[in-house]
């Protein structure tokens, strides 16, 4: 007989591993997270921060989700990427650990009409996932601001959250001279909601008290590894959830349990008693719900799956695609067929003392700094120091051009949104309301619709064997706000097929002007006083470029950020969404979805280091990082699975 566990997690990541920690502190409560990757936290590329990103390089800690072609991208495939391990995104990421912008949090509550999702709703989530060590002086000396109001409870107050947030304790001397050739102003907190149009130090997902990377396993499971209410299966890759007996085929669903195998093929099932948590990530999540029977029928049967119930958005809301007809008559600075392009970052040769890629370059350099980290947690690989600047329309568009494209986008608004709704028009109903906030907080600048982040090393699309062995200055433009919409779908009913991916990056075209705009201005950074004192030339996307040029080799180029959202969208069903406020499946008793949003954005690509991955329900893109979001989602829906079991049982 299976056994039967209170609540099911499916994916033991950022937020399935939360979930699970916080319902167990219940001893009476019993849960199981099934992982299909392993348990890798004692890899030294997982928690050395100066290694942050490497991990991505191990093929066994990654999904590799590939795209179909993207007709935008010159027909190439990306990766959209995600972690295949215990901890999710937490083990191979950045450690960037930032908030997005106070309006996004709030329109996700009026999108829902629901006062549970709000910047002040999820502020003390935001606070209470984080152990916070406020910066040192020599930390605020090297740029790292906060208030403290924003954050979580440092050591001198007490015990504090899980999750150990911080400021590196390394600063390359560079990124300091590019805060200053940003112009920006020096934000006094990326954190607190407001950190568009400022620039800053990134705070990390990072114990600084011994500058190692903090994880949802060491946060939320290795502390509790021993509750005998707790099971963390890992290599166990769920195939389905099983549905109990209905009478008719009218919803609610209910679900009895799941299908699992393990790495060695042995297969099994568990029972549920109260809830299965659907955390699996943001092609994950969407793939089990059809291999499940639910979604959309006809692609359902089309991949040989049963329906068991008809939810046609399940998997939509990711991306779009089409042409860029009505807008070749506008008045562009460039030429009009040149928008079908993407370029994504810039990067120049500098003769700065030390930059990452000296690590790289110098392995006694390496060996030596590998030693003083073992000794006592200091040096160049104690940190993954990261400054970001936010940019608004103005600081990218020179005046009124801006104000013609937004124009332009509110003329062809309803024929982007019944685009990517394929067909579905309660979704286009839900992608019009997105745009209508997107375009206002955009012509009012008062919203971020890319971020342009800092690395003191090589980042770009040349592997370390085919460039220069040089020292590099980079700046990653992300396009944070993307209007393109796409999908992600199962073609097989066999679990261990990959799902089909269709991001549709840059078919909107103001999403392309944006971010061609962010790279001219990334490039001007890199010249721009202090930091042309340490400029030996423009290297990618190359000195000679013009503008025309830079834009063909981006389109070869650029990769994905994985900055999508909302392939299982909190929306109301009318509006096309999946989950409600309090992220229950429509049409489903007890099936909730955890931090399933995927980020279609993209960025520059980077042989050390790549940038984000999925993440949830979030129904349109926030400017920023989204791992810290995550975090905030899973402890507030450990609440209400709380709250609504009370509420059943009394
Ligand atoms: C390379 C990279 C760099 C990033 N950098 C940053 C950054 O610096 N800052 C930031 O804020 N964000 C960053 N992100 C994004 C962030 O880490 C993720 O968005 C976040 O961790 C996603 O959380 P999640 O819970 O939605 O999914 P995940 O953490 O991905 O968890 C989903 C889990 O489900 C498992 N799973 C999936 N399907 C199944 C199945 N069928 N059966 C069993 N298990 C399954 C997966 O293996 C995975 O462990 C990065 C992501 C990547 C990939």
């Amino acid at each position: 007989t299976p056994i039967t566990y209170d609540y099911i997690v499916i994916g033991g990541g950022t937020a399935g591993l939360t979930v699970a920690s916080r319902l167990t502190e219940d001893p009476n409560v019993t849960v199981v997270v099934l992982e299909a990757g392993s348990n890798v936290e004692n890899m030294p590329e997982v928690y050395i921060p100066g290694f942050a990103g490497s991990g991505m390089s191990f093929p066994d800690l990654r999904w590799d989700y590939e795209t179909v072609p993207q007709e935008h991208l010159g027909g190439r495939r990306t990766i959209v990427g995600a972690a295949k391990a215990l901890g999710g995104g937490t083990i191979v990421n950045s450690m960037i650990f930032t908030r997005g912008e106070k309006w996004q949090y709030d329109a996700w509550g009026s999108l829902n009409n629901d006062e549970n999702w709000s910047w002040s709703a999820l502020l003390p989530y935001f606070k209470k996932l984080e152990h916070f060590t406020p910066p040192t002086q020599a930390q605020i000396y090297g740029g790292a601001q906060i208030k403290e109001e924003f954050h979580g409870t440092s050591d001198s107050v007490g015990d504090g959250g899980r999750v150990e947030v911080g400021f590196p304790n390394y600063f390359y001397e560079q990124s300091q001279m590019w805060r200053t050739a940003t112009g920006f102003q020096p934000s006094p907190d990326l954190s607190n909601g407001s950190p568009q149009g400022t620039v800053g130090v990134s705070t990390n997902s990072l114990d600084a008290h011994n500058n190692t990377r903090s994880t949802s396993v060491s946060a939320y499971y290795t502390p509790f590894a021993s509750r005998s209410n707790l099971n963390v299966l890992t290599e166990v890759t769920v195939t389905k959830i099983l549905w109990g007996e209905r009478e008719s085929h009218d919803p609610p669903l209910r679900a009895s349990g799941v299908e699992f195998q393990y790495r060695n093929g042995y297969t099994g099932t568990f029972n549920v008693r109260r809830e299965v948590i659907l955390a699996g990530g943001t092609i994950g999540s969407p793939k089990i719900l059809e291999l499940s029977g639910v979604g959309n029928s006809t692609i359902l049967e089309a991949a040989g799956v049963d329906a068991v119930l008809e939810l046609p958005t399940v998997g939509e809301n990711l991306a779009g695609s089409i042409p860029f007809t009505s807008w070749h008559d506008m008045d562009l600075t460039w030429p009009v067929e040149m928008i079908d392009h993407v370029h994504s970052w810039a990067n120049a040769f500098t003769n700065a003392t030390l930059t990452r890629d000296s690590l790289r370059l110098d392995p006694k350099l390496l060996e030596e700094q590998r030693a003083l980290w073992e000794l006592n947690r200091t040096g160049l690989l104690s940190a993954s120091p990261r400054s970001l600047s936010l940019a608004l329309p103005s600081q990218l568009y020179a005046d009124g051009q801006f104000t013609n494209f937004i124009q332009q986008a509110r003329r062809d608004l309803l024929y982007y949104a019944n685009l990517f709704s394929n067909g579905n028009q309660h979704l286009a109903n839900g992608i019009e309301w997105q745009y209508n906030m997107m375009l206002n907080s955009w012509e009012q600048n008062e919203s971020a619709p890319v971020e342009l982040n800092f690395e003191p090393g090589y980042s770009g699309p040349t592997s370390a064997d085919d460039r220069p062995k040089r020292k590099y200055s980079s700046v990653n433009a992300v396009l944070l706000g993307p209007l393109s919409r796409g999908r992600t779908h199962i073609s097989s009913s066999d679990p261990f097929e990959a799902p089909v991916i269709d991001p549709q990056y840059y078919a909107h075209p103001l999403d392309l002007l944006t971010h061609v705009k962010s790279i001219e201005l990334a490039r001007k950074m890199l010249r721009t006083r202090p930091l042309d004192s340490i400029y030996e030339g423009e290297f990618e996307p190359g000195e000679e470029m013009v503008d025309a040029e830079v834009i063909t080799w981006a389109r070869e180029v650029a990769a994905s950020d994985n900055h999508a959202m909302g392939s299982l969208a909190m929306m109301p069903i009318h509006m096309g969404g999946v989950v409600d406020g309090r992220l229950r499946v429509y049409g489903i008793d007890n099936v909730r979805v955890v931090g399933q949003l995927i980020c279609v954005s993209l960025l520059s690509a980077s042989d050390v280091k790549a940038d984000h991955s999925d993440a949830s329900i979030i129904p349109f893109p926030i400017s920023s990082h989204i791992v810290s979001t995550v975090y905030a989602i899973a402890e507030k829906a450990s609440d209400f699975i709380i709250e609504d079991f009370r509420a059943t049982s009394e």
